[in-house]
């Protein structure tokens, strides 16, 4: 192994070396860190690029951080018209990082924008023979993982990945051959993180080769976060000296089976941490233990209600759906899980339909029952899915916060008022800066809600959500299903 180091622009307590079990490297801690503290900082990515989606909403430069702190109105790059930018700063800062040599491929394509992954390497072929990266940077990123074998035994990802490497080269002419570029390509599929705004909304792909170092586990001591295009590794659990490092590279609340197949697929390898090691007795998979099959046909009913609450999940994210249909579709999936009889609340999909139905409640200003489920979810299914001091949760206390003292002021004191979504969500992102977020606790949440007057029990003359809270405080928050 060459000898990797942190790159001056990371702040970390941490230092690479190889790790057991065939994960290649690793990275390891250089002291003992306690819960919410820095195991890593990065100041710039290597690379970082918008979703297609968000070329049109999100800043190309900050990734949407000045659009939280206030009103930006985004320009366009008057020369390709493809990214957006919330003023000259960020405009400049973008062409310095890689926007001069790429505006003018974008203006050749006529109005057609490339996928992400080939904006990303394009970014990262031009970066490269431009020599805006240092050799160390350069030597992390060779290092890194990239499963050429395996790639090359999949032919539809060998095809789509010489195609993207292909035009890359075209575009970029550079002296590269398409080989190096399909190698680019590959470290970045298995490499990336996925840029999200505080919310932990997903709005790109992000790669740094020293934090991509980190390996996985379902068990995971640390999460990602994003600061516009800073990146923070933050320890959720107390992490000692010389322990691994270990962050989730997927959506850990699934159950074994599809986190098994979405690490194989993507990451070619078969997670041996705890929470895999039990198999199917972890939270996530016991919960057909009760459920009593009366005939052979009843998991299939199972699999049955799964499938069609996940066809109207799908339905319901689809970008043209309008916020009303889409609270239609998800409440009909939420129901359908719950009739099984079996389904807990906290086994995904229950879980990650009703995140999508408290967004489009808000988006339909229909704040009453996207609080109604935020309380469930915060309540009931957090505490059983995330670590306490799991930003995620953080996120979601805030909402609920905020939900509250939204409810008890303003909707019940002016209930005629219109009201007014940009405002009430740019307040929202204002608050939820993933700084203030990791740093607070629920302690924090908890004196908001006494520091506004509010007890959840006494709030104000809103039936439905009075009631809500009762039935939380008592245990049956399925009843909501
Ligand atoms: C983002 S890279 C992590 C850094 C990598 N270990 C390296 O040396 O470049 C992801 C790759 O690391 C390996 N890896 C990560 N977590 C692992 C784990 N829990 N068990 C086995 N391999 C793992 C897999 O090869 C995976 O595709």
């Amino acid at each position: 192994m060459p000898s990797l180091s942190a790159p001056p622009s990371v702040t970390t307590k941490t230092v690479p070396r190889p790790a057991p079990d065939g994960m290649g490297n690793g990275l390891f801690a250089t002291e003992a860190i306690k819960v919410g503290e820095d195991v890593l900082h990065a100041m710039t990515p290597f690379v970082a690029v918008l979703d297609s989606p968000r070329l049109d909403d999100t800043c190309a430069a900050c990734f949407g951080k000045r659009q939280m702190e206030g009103t930006v109105d985004l320009k366009a790059c008057t020369g390709c018209r493809v990214v957006k930018y919330c003023d000259r700063t960020c405009q400049l800062k973008d062409w310095k990082f890689s926007h001069s040599k790429e505006c003018p491929i974008y203006q050749s394509l006529k109005g057609r924008v490339l996928p992400n992954n080939a904006r990303a390497i394009l970014r990262i072929v031009l970066r490269a023979n431009h020599g805006k990266y240092n050799a160390q940077e350069l030597e992390l990123f060779s290092s890194l993982e990239m499963h050429m074998d395996k790639i090359q035994e999949n032919k539809e990802q060998q095809e789509r990945i010489t195609l993207t490497s292909k035009s890359v080269k075209e575009y970029a002419n550079v002296p590269m051959s398409v080989e190096d570029i399909a190698q680019y390509a590959a470290r970045l599929e298995v490499n990336s993180f996925n840029l999200t705004t505080a919310m932990y909304d997903r709005i790109g792909l992000y790669m740094h080769p020293y934090a991509a170092l980190i390996n996985h586990s379902c068990d995971y001591n640390a999460t990602v976060g994003f600061d516009g295009e800073e990146l923070y590794v933050k320890a959720v659990k107390p992490i000692n000296k010389n322990e691994q490092i270990f962050i989730s590279y997927i959506d850990t609340t699934t159950p074994h089976k599809v986190r098994r197949n979405e690490l194989s697929e993507r990451y070619f390898f078969q997670c041996l941490c705890p929470k895999c090691s039990k198999g199917l007795d972890t939270a996530e998979d016991r919960f057909l233990e009760s459920y009593s099959f009366e005939s052979a046909d009843s998991e299939t009913a199972l699999e049955t209600a799964e499938r069609q609450a996940l066809e109207l999940m799908k339905k319901a994210s689809e970008s043209d759906s309008n916020p009303a249909e889409s609270i239609k579709d998800l409440e009909s999936a939420l129901h359908i899980l719950h009739a099984t009889s079996a389904w807990p609340i906290t086994r995904q999909p229950y879980a990650s339909i009703r995140d999508q139905l408290i967004l489009s409640c808000l988006s339909a200003s229909r704040f009453s029952e996207a609080f109604i489920h935020a309380a469930v979810r915060y309540l009931r299914i957090d505490t059983v899915l995330y670590s306490p001091a799991h930003p995620v949760r953080q996120v979601h206390a805030w909402v609920l916060a905020k939900l509250a003292i939204y409810l008890s002021q303003s909707f019940e004191t002016h209930p005629d008022d219109p009201v007014r979504l940009e405002e009430y969500q740019l307040n929202f992102h204002f608050i939820l800066c993933f700084k203030k977020l990791v740093a607070g606790n629920f302690a924090q949440v908890n004196r908001e809600f006494v520091g506004q007057g509010l007890d959840p029990t006494q709030l104000p003359a809103q039936t439905l959500v009075r009631q809500a809270w009762g039935e939380i405080g008592e245990g049956g928050a399925g009843c909501l299903g």
